[in-house]
């Protein structure tokens, strides 16, 4: 579903992310772990088609990001931590709007919002304003207006930033069930715990570069029950 080869982006004074190699599979969620600036935004937006690799190449549910960019994002759903939406509309309102751009009207619209309504159990929210909505509401928006067109390939950037317990859990359980549904999750975080919660696969980022990847019970071996101290070993020896 996701596929990476060398992909690699460099800015004028730095490299952001350097000659990455992945795969993602249906019904899989893979983890891409490090620290701030190691390199995972920049990955998802450039399989999101936001910026374009300076080198190498990525696949999006076959895809080419660089070739087929509009095929991409009409498979793609991208949640970033912190996303706003407007304040004055009702939960239905935004998720009309966002359907729009992806061709959804009159009843491919209501049925899409029947599937995320049930799947997310966000009812409560579609009449309600958003800035009337607490953190764990406004993220199901966030969340449906993203798959509202059902993308075979979702990414999520530090998707649980600002989040409180139950919004977490909530998030959390979304995202295996998502993945349940046979799609590819691609879940960015610098929060260990969560990874080994969510992840089948790993891959740990550091300076742009994957220094490590494999299963999350490789990896959970490898610190001896913990990610994080895999994580530390592997990036001390990258
Ligand atoms: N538009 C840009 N121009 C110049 N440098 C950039 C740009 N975007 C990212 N970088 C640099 O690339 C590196 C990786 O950044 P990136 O945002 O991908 O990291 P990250 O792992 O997502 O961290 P964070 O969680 O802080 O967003 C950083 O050193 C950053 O300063």
């Amino acid at each position: 579903m996701v596929q990476a080869e060398s992909l690699t982006k460099r800015y004028r004074k730095a490299v952001a992310v350097e000659g990455l190699t992945f795969r993602v599979g249906p019904g899989e969620v893979y983890a891409l772990l490090g620290p701030n600036g190691a390199g995972k935004t920049t990955t998802l937006r450039l399989l999101s088609t936001l910026v374009r690799p300076s080198a190498g190449r990525a696949l999006v549910a076959g895809f080419d990001v660089m070739r087929e960019p509009i095929e991409v994002r009409r498979n793609l759903g991208l949640v970033n931590g912190g996303m706003r939406v407007y304040e004055r509309l009702t939960g239905r309102e935004v998720l009309e709007f966002f359907a729009g751009f992806y061709g959804l009207k009159g009843r491919a619209f209501l049925q899409a919002l029947d599937w995320v309504v049930d799947l997310l159990e966000m009812e409560e929210t579609l009449d309600k304003k958003v800035g009337e909505m607490s953190t764990g509401m406004r993220q199901k928006v966030v969340i449906a207006r993203a798959i509202l067109h059902r993308p075979k390939v979702l990414l999520l950037d530090e998707a649980t930033a600002g989040l409180d317990v139950f919004a977490r859990r909530a998030l959390l359980d979304f995202v295996k069930a998502y993945r349940d549904l046979g799609h590819a999750v691609i879940y960015s975080t610098h929060v260990m715990g969560e990874a080994e919660e969510v992840a089948d696969r790993v891959g740990f980022l550091h300076r742009g570069r994957l220094v490590y990847e494999g299963s999350r019970d490789e990896a959970l071996a490898l610190g001896e029950g913990s990610l994080e101290r895999a994580f530390v070993r592997e990036v001390g020896r990258a």
